[in-house]
């Protein structure tokens, strides 16, 4: 019977797949694509892309909801919206594992603690770190940062290209893809909404 995933030893269980197995894997791609994988130019390359794959997809090793532990309570009873605009990030397309390539907007309506504001772009890098669609992705981010802070509302935009429909398929350029999630007072109350959209507008217009 031929190996497949389902029946290799190590299917299901990420620890007991050796680098050795993932650079097997990049040689099967190589030869199946018509190279050469034993020439000089690529001998490395397997090692390359197995440690490339480790980066782009550090966010399995990370628990999201740690960002969100350290809060600070002196904010002299700050609460208008706390608004981290323009967070650059890259994740990669479950469907093709090609990149998407975006930037986030994360707000937030404190309702008595704060939390240090790299640790919301932190956020948005763990879960980006893993295979995704971008209604996921935004969702994640937007359920996690109310689950433990538990503001009184939380507000994200993505705007992604998908290289999936750039670079291949459709072969459309110049495509974005939006979305959002409001919970709490950005959800209920129109006013708070207007503001945080009004922000991100403004960037968009940049
Ligand atoms: N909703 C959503 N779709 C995505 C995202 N990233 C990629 N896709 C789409 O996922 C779909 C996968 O569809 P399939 O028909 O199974 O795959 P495919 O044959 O490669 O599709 P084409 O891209 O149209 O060639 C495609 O339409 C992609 O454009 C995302 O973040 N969200
Ligand atoms: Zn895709």
């Amino acid at each position: 019977m031929r190996e497949t995933a389902k029946t290799l030893p190590f299917a299901c269980d990420p620890v007991r797949v050796t680098q050795d197995d993932v650079e097997d894997a990049i040689r099967t791609i190589l030869t199946w694509i018509g190279e050469d994988p034993s020439r000089e130019g690529l001998s490395e390359t397997p090692a390359r892309v197995a440690r490339a794959y480790k980066s782009y997809f550090a966010g399995y090793a990370q628990n999201p909801e740690d960002y969100l532990r350290k809060t600070f309570e002196e904010t002299a009873g700050y609460d208008e919206m706390v608004l981290l605009r323009n967070i650059p990030f890259q994740s990669h397309c479950e469907h093709h594992m090609a990149p998407i390539i975006g930037r986030a907007w994360v707000g937030y309506v404190p309702r008595s603690r704060v939390v240090g504001i790299s640790k919301l772009a932190r956020v948005v890098e763990a879960y980006a770190s893993r295979l995704q669609i971008q209604e996921r992705m935004t969702a994640e981010i937007a359920n996690i940062i109310d689950e433990v802070l538990q503001p009184q509302g939380v507000a994200v935009v993505i705007k992604a290209a998908h290289h999936c429909i750039s670079s291949r398929g459709v072969k459309k350029h110049g495509v974005d893809l939006t979305t959002s999630r409001m919970l709490g007072c950005f959800r209920t109350d129109p006013m708070s909404r207007q503001e945080f959209l009004a922000m991100v507008n403004a960037d968009l217009k940049d």
